[in-house]
């Protein structure tokens, strides 16, 4: 190990990139292909549990409802004894029990949710009843005034769930609802696959953090990190703030041995292109020894983009998305990149981004990269038949902070060809939903 000990000469740099760049699907195959799920953990059941996946399934141990429940707030009759007056001989409400048994002639005054005593069979809604007699504080004699048919309006033992039965499967996607389901099983820890820890830096000598309240001339304040960060955590995973690290290689090594040390992935940014600062991908290669599975992708923004993996001072496999510098490109690239890796490891079966169909709402002249152009679905035009996408702006340059904003949308733009210079307006292309809609 050599830790950052010299740094590089620009007079020794390559004045070609080493790296080819591979066509998309291929850059996707390879990270996919290294990521596996998680190993799992027990926890216990409660509210933080939503986006963690099922590594287990959970299997019903008990009826529900436990008793024979009423639908409605009434009478509990029995069927066959047919309309009439009734002597109201108990009472039940939800969570209260009787052992009294409904006789004919008499009936059990009940709740939605309350249980059914035995002997009765059917429950009368109380709007199809009348009151005959009443003590001032009792109703002691209601009037059946409709006939009901044996089981009406009565929740039977395990009608809604029964024992046995499969209340979620394994690799189910814990949200709200399914918290609530976890809820009514009664187990207290289930087992789930772990979330993957990632960790963002940002690296460049010219990086101020946001919150700084001067930046000097020539400085700029470090948005990647605070955008990277904010993403991870909106799809469900905290991110490890791992600071900016300066443009040295020393620098460098030792932000990245303490980030190995706590974390599955590393997300960076700066340094993967030409330039005579850009040491990310050498570092990572000889001072850390890992595998660079790739280094460019034909794509548009976030040519430079790369992928390393390796072992750290651990058996565990680390994974690197090195991501370029400009911020859209790392944005963007941590949109196709990150977001689904980290979703695979953490268990999920459907880990991509779902892809629609939209029609354009204007003519864009191809790059001769297949491109991902940021854009929103238009409500406005939902009536028709595709919906709408609109560009967040003409400039989509990768330097353009702005044309981020209120994307919900990747437009998945071909390459450019001789036949195909550019797609029209009113032309249906495919879409990665990649936010909120
Ligand atoms: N000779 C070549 N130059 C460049 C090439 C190339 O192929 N040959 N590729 C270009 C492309 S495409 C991209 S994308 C960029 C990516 O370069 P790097 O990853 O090395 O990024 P940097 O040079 O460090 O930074 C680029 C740009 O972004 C700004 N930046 C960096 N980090 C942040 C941050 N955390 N917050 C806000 N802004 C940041 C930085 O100041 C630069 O302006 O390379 C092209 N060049
Ligand atoms: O590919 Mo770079 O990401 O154009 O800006």
């Amino acid at each position: 190990m050599h830790l950052g000990k010299e740094e590089f000469s620009v007079v020794n740099r390559p004045r070609s990139s080493q790296w080819t760049a591979i066509p998309m699907e291929e850059a996707l195959k390879i990270v996919y292909d290294a990521v596996v799920p998680n190993l799992t953990k027990t926890v216990p059941v409660n509210l933080n549990r939503t986006g963690f996946v099922l590594a287990e399934q959970i299997i019903a141990t008990h009826p529900y409802p436990q008793v024979r429940t009423s639908v409605k707030d009434g009478y509990a009759v029995i069927a066959t004894d047919g309309p009439g007056p009734k002597e109201v001989i108990t009472v039940t409400t939800a969570g209260s029990i009787t052992d009294i048994v409904v006789r004919p002639g008499t009936c059990c005054r009940v709740s939605t949710g309350s249980m059914i005593p035995e002997g009765a069979d059917a429950v009368v809604q109380v709007e199809d009843t009348a009151l005959l007699k009443h003590n001032n504080v009792e109703e002691l004699v209601v009037d059946i005034k409709t006939a009901v048919k044996s089981g009406t309006d009565i929740r039977e033992v395990g009608s809604d769930i029964s024992i046995g039965q499969i209340l979620l499967e394994k690799n189910c996607v814990l949200g709200s609802a399914e918290i609530g389901i976890l809820a009514a099983s009664g187990r207290r820890h289930i087992e789930v696959y772990r979330k993957p820890k990632a960790c963002v830096i940002t690296t460049g000598n010219e990086l101020v953090d946001f919150t700084a309240d001067d930046v000097p001339l020539g400085k700029i304040r470090d948005t990647n990190r605070p955008q990277l960060m904010a993403l991870l955590n909106s799809n469900g995973f905290k991110a490890i703030d791992g600071g900016i690290v300066s443009d040295t290689r020393k620098h460098i090594c030792e932000a990245l041995d303490v980030a190995f040390k706590f974390s599955d992935v590393l997300v960076i940014t700066g340094g993967v292109s030409m330039g005579e600062k850009d040491l990310m991908k050498t570092v990572l290669q000889q001072d850390f020894g890992f595998t660079i599975n790739f280094g460019r992708i034909f794509m548009k923004p976030g040519l430079p983009t790369t992928f390393a993996t390796g072992k750290w001072r651990t058996d565990a496999q680390r994974f690197v998305f090195a991501l370029p510098g400009n911020p859209v490109s790392s944005w963007v690239s941590a949109q196709l990149f990150v977001v689904p890796a980290l979703r695979k490891m953490a268990g999920y079966k459907y880990f991509e981004h779902t892809v629609i169909k939209v029609k354009l709402t204007e003519s864009i002249s191809l790059d001769r990269r297949p491109e991902y152009r940021r854009a929103w679905l238009d409500f406005r035009m939902f009536q028709e038949a595709t919906p709408v996408a609109v560009c967040t702006s003409k400039n989509q340059l990768s330097s353009q902070l702005l044309n981020t904003r209120g994307a919900n949308l990747l437009l998945r733009l071909p390459g450019r060809t001789e036949e195909k210079p550019f797609v029209k307006e009113g032309e249906i292309v495919d879409a990665l939903i990649i936010g909120p809609i």
